[in-house]
C-alpha cells in the first residue's frame, strides 16, 4: 500500500523548513521527494494522499518518561487512555514507569503492558523494568529476565533508591546486559513532609521545603556509580541548577550520563503556584526562577540531553484531598509541544529545530532506537502540525483520564492535527484542517 503525505513542510537537518512529498509504503517511510517534483509516478498506486499544505511534518515525537498507570491504577488511566493522549499530543513512542501495581518488576507485567499497548493501536510503548521488587529498595529485580522480556532499562521511578551499594549492584548487573539504568533522584531523608520547594512559596504558608541537595545529592552519588560501573546512567526530571553543575561536569569528564527535562521545570517555578493548589503539586516540585534559567541553558547546550513530559494522571478526586494528601503529578502529553512551541520558539529563544531535535531524534540517539528521523526505510511515525492554529487548554477536551494540569486556560499555538504510526493514521482532528483525496 502506497500513501503519499505531500507539500509537506520539513525540517533539514539545519533546521531549515523545505517543502516535501513524503512517500510510505505499508509501514515504512519508502522515499521523500523535492516538493516541486511530479507526483504522477505515484499516483496510479496510491491508496491515499494526504495534502499537508503549510503543515509542519515531523516525525512522531519521542516520550522516554511516563506514567501509563495500568495495571493496577485504572481510575487514573488505562494503556488505551493514555497512549490515546499521546498520539493526539503528537507522540508516538512513549516509555512507561514501572509503578504500576503489580509493580513492573516480573516479565508477566511487562508482558500485559506490551499486549495491551497492541491491542489498543495508538502509541508504541516501550516498558522500562523496575530496579527492585515492588519499587520497595530491598531487593533488585531479575534483570536479565526483564531484558529478555522486553523493558528497555531499569529504573524505580516515583521513588529514589536510598542504598548506594543497591544503585551500584544495579549499575554492575545492567552495564554487564549493556542497558541503561533510569533514576529518579531523591534523597529521602531530606524531604520528608514537604512537597513543594524550599523558597518563597514554602515560607509565605509556613511549609516544610523540599530542598535542591535532595536531587543533587542522588545525581552526584549515582554519577560516581556510574563512572565505578561504566553504566549507562540516565537522570529523570532534572530540576536544579545543582544537579547540571555535576551533570556538565561528568559529561565532560566522559562519564556515560545523559538526562531529561520536563516542559513544567522549564516554563514554571514556584513563584508561579497560585495556591495549595494540588494541580501545582509534582515531583520534583517547580523550583525557583533560577533553577528554571539553569534547566533552559542546560537544554540549549547539550548537557540536558531531551524534553519528557513526565505525563502522571491522578483523578480529580485524588487531587481533591488537599495539598497533603493529594498525590504528586501533572499530565503531559497533550499540552507539551503547544507549549514550548508557543513559549520558547515564537519568543524568538529556540529554533524550531532544536525544539523538534530534542523530541524526536536526540531521544532515539540517547535509547538507540529506530525512531526519530524522516528518511527512508525508517518506520513511517509521523506528526502534523498546524503552526498557526491557535487554542486555549481545557482540560475538559483532554483524551487523557487526568485533568491534573496546572496550565488550564494558556492561549498557545503549534497543535497536532494528525499523527501515524506504522504509516496508520492515528489520530487525526476534525477534517476542516487536513484534506484526505484519493
Ligand atoms: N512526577 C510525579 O509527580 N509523579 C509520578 C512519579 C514520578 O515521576 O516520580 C507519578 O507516578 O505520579
Ligand atoms: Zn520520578
Ligand atoms: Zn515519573
Amino acid at each position: 500500500m502506497i500513501q503519499i503525505i505531500k507539500n509537506a513542510n520539513v525540517l533539514s537537518e539545519s533546521g531549515e523548513i523545505t517543502v516535501k512529498h513524503i512517500i510510505i509504503e505499508n509501514d515504512k517511510i519508502k522515499e521523500i521527494v523535492d516538493g516541486n517534483n511530479d507526483l504522477s509516478q505515484w499516483t496510479d498506486q496510491t491508496d491515499m494522499v494526504l495534502d499537508a499544505q503549510n503543515k509542519l511534518v515531523t516525525p512522531g515525537f519521542i516520550d522516554m518518561h511516563v506514567h501509563l498507570r495500568e495495571p493496577g491504577f485504572e481510575h487514573k488511566e488505562t494503556i488505551e487512555t493514555g497512549t490515546r493522549s499521546a498520539v493526539k499530543g503528537g507522540y508516538t513512542t512513549i516509555a512507561s514507569m514501572p509503578n504500576t501495581r503489580p509493580v513492573t518488576d516480573n516479565p508477566g507485567t511487562v508482558g500485559l503492558v506490551k499486549e495491551k499497548a497492541k491491542q489498543a493501536g495508538y502509541a508504541k510503548v516501550l516498558p522500562y523494568g523496575a530496579i527492585t521488587v515492588g519499587e520497595l529498595g530491598q531487593q533488585l529485580t531479575d534483570f536479565k529476565a526483564l531484558k529478555e522480556a522486553g523493558v528497555i532499562g531499569f529504573t524505580d521511578d516515583g521513588v529514589g533508591v536510598q542504598s548506594a551499594q543497591m544503585m551500584k549492584d544495579a549499575m554492575k548487573k545492567a552495564a554487564l546486559l549493556n542497558m541503561p539504568v533510569i533514576a529518579h533522584c531523591e534523597d529521602n531523608s531530606l524531604v520528608e513532609g514537604a512537597f513543594f520547594t524550599e523558597g518563597e512559596f514554602t515560607r509565605k504558608h509556613g511549609l516544610k521545603g523540599i530542598p535542591n541537595e535532595s536531587e543533587a545529592i542522588h545525581v552526584g552519588r549515582d554519577i560516581l556509580l556510574a563512572e565505578a560501573t561504566g553504566v549507562h546512567y540516565h537522570v529523570c526530571h532534572v530540576s536544579t541548577e545543582q544537579s547540571i553543575r555535576l551533570i556538565r561536569q561528568a559529561k565532560q569528564l566522559g562519564i556515560h550520563v545523559t538526562a531529561e527535562v520536563c516542559p513544567h521545570h522549564l516554563l514554571l517555578s514556584d513563584e508561579d503556584i497560585p495556591g495549595l493548589d494540588a494541580n501545582w503539586k509534582m515531583n520534583p516540585p517547580l523550583r525557583s526562577p533560577r533553577d528554571v534559567k539553569a534547566c533552559i541553558e542546560a537544554l540549549e547546550d547539550g548537557t540536558i540531553d531531551i524534553i519528557v513530559t513526565d505525563h502522571a494522571p491522578h483523578s480529580a478526586e485524588e487531587k481533591a484531598r488537599g495539598i497533603e494528601a493529594a498525590p504528586f503529578g501533572i499530565v503531559g502529553f497533550e499540552t507539551a509541544f503547544p507549549l514550548l512551541y508557543t513559549k520558547f520558539v515564537l519568543s524568538g529563544q529556540w529554533s524550531l529545530g532544536m525544539l523538534v531535535k530534542r523530541m524526536t531524534s536526540d531521544p532515539a540517539a540517547v535509547f538507540g532506537l529506530e525512531a526519530g528521523r524522516l528518511e527512508p526505510g525508517a518506520p513511517a511515525d509521523i506528526t502534523i502540525i498546524d503552526l498557526n492554529q491557535e487554542k486555549v487548554v481545557d482540560p475538559e477536551q483532554f483524551a487523557t483520564k487526568g485533568r491534573n494540569t496546572p496550565f488550564a486556560g494558556w492561549k498557545l499555538k503549534g497543535w497536532p492535527v494528525m499523527t501515524l504510526v506504522d504509516g496508520q493514521v492515528v489520530w487525526s482532528e476534525a477534517a476542516a484542517h487536513t484534506t484526505f483525496t484519493k
